[in-house]
């Protein structure tokens, strides 16, 4: 779904609740500031909504108090439930998940409610960024993927480790980025769930290009390894500028992925869904990565390897990809080229909180993966 926004002049205003409580910027309180969950009014300019997505519609505008120029996505509130986006986003602050500034709700004449998410604002998403490559006939340089790919890897692993939230949507058209600083954001909270190991999910989730081979195989008790294998799916798309796995239906998807990855292995099929461990598949042999993406080096087709892994539990998390010497070229960017070390500085990539992104370490593991990650 694509956003402009056409303002109308008039100015909004709204009480809304903050996305943080505990935040002190923002707009001015309007009711008792000691009290967190009380609202506080800010205006904006109204703008017509273009955009319409499965769930609601998005349009950006500009919040007058702070300056701030926000997203914002309207979303039916079903009144039987707790909004799951909404508990979820509240709970996330890390510099690759768009910010939830504030929210509020508001009732149509209809008495329909709706849910308002006001988002910190983002340019572009990949899917866009990718487009304007492929219409130019040109690639995605390497480096600016390279960038993107660590800070989905950087994200993942704070959601995974620190918020335990799989995503369940990771798609090009949910990751938002600015070409200029080549900062990337996680978006679209709609189908994130926080998994727990004793309670099933359902496999319907996640689109369909990108669905971790588990969901395909239909399995309830999947990891928030099926978030690395869609970003495997999303980093092989940027280097070929198409879905490398492009199934027109459900279980074509799976003979996409037999098709260069070859048949699974019993114990591959076991460790995906063991219902299906007596079914037959045709013998195919797999095609190496290298063929697939011929012009590649070792060490991209090495990390895309390590990801695009049947078997969850072997598939690398988000700390091991962190780690991949893929990544080295942004490790060692300093005194070599000049300009990446400003990009890789300015997005901070190379500052891992302890409590955030690596608390799931012991403190010898910590020093060992904090040495890894800076050199
Ligand atoms: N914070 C933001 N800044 C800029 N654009 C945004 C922002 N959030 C969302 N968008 C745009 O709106 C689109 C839809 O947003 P989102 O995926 O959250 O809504 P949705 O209703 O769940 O859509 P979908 O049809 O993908 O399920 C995104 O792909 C992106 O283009």
């Amino acid at each position: 779904m694509e956003i402009q926004a056409i303002t109308n002049g008039s100015l909004v205003h709204k009480q809304v609740f903050k996305g943080h409580p505990g935040d002190t910027s923002g707009a001015t309180s309007v009711s008792s500031p000691s009290l967190e969950e009380d609202p506080i009014t800010i205006s904006y300019p109204a703008t017509e909504v273009v955009g319409h997505g499965s769930f609601g519609v998005v349009f950006t505008t500009q919040v007058r108090e702070t300056g701030d120029r926000v997203a914002i996505k309207k979303v039916l509130q079903d009144r039987r439930f707790k909004n799951r986006e909404l508990e979820i986003m509240k709970q996330l602050k890390h510099p690759q998940v768009v910010d939830l500034k504030y929210y509020f709700y508001e009732t149509d004449p209809q008495g329909e409610v709706y849910l308002n998410l006001i988002l910190e604002f983002m340019p572009q998403s990949l899917y866009q960024r990718l487009r304007h490559f492929v219409t130019q006939r040109t690639n995605m340089p390497r480096i600016e993927i390279k960038l993107y790919i660590y800070q989905l890897a950087k994200c993942l692993n704070y959601l995974h480790t620190h918020a335990k939230v799989c995503h369940r949507d990771i798609k090009p058209q949910n990751l938002l980025v600015d070409p200029e600083t080549y900062a990337l954001k996680l978006c679209d909270f709609g189908s994130a769930k926080q998994l727990k190991p004793s309670e099933p999910n359902v496999s319907y989730i996640c689109s369909r290009y990108y669905r971790a081979p588990e969901l395909i195989f239909g399995a309830t008790n999947y990891t928030v390894q099926i978030d690395i294998w869609s970003s495997g799916c999303v980093m092989a798309e940027l280097i070929l500028g198409q879905p490398m796995f492009p199934g027109e239906s459900g279980i074509d998807q799976l003979v996409e992925i037999i098709k260069i990855l070859g048949t699974p292995t019993k114990q591959e099929i076991c460790s995906m869904n063991s219902n299906y461990m007596e079914h037959k598949f045709p013998q195919i042999r797999p095609i190496p990565l290298a063929k697939v993406f011929k012009r590649e080096d070792e060490q991209t087709i090495q990390f895309l390897s390590d990801v695009l892994r049947y078997d969850p539990m072997e598939r690398f998390t988000a700390l091991q990809c962190l780690c991949s010497p893929y990544f080295d070229e942004l490790r060692q960017a300093e005194g070599q080229d000049e300009e990446l070390r400003a990009v890789v500085q300015n997005l901070k990539l190379t500052d891992f909180s302890d409590q955030l992104e690596l608390e799931s370490l012991t403190i010898e593991e910590t020093e060992k993966v904090r040495q890894r990650l800076l050199s």
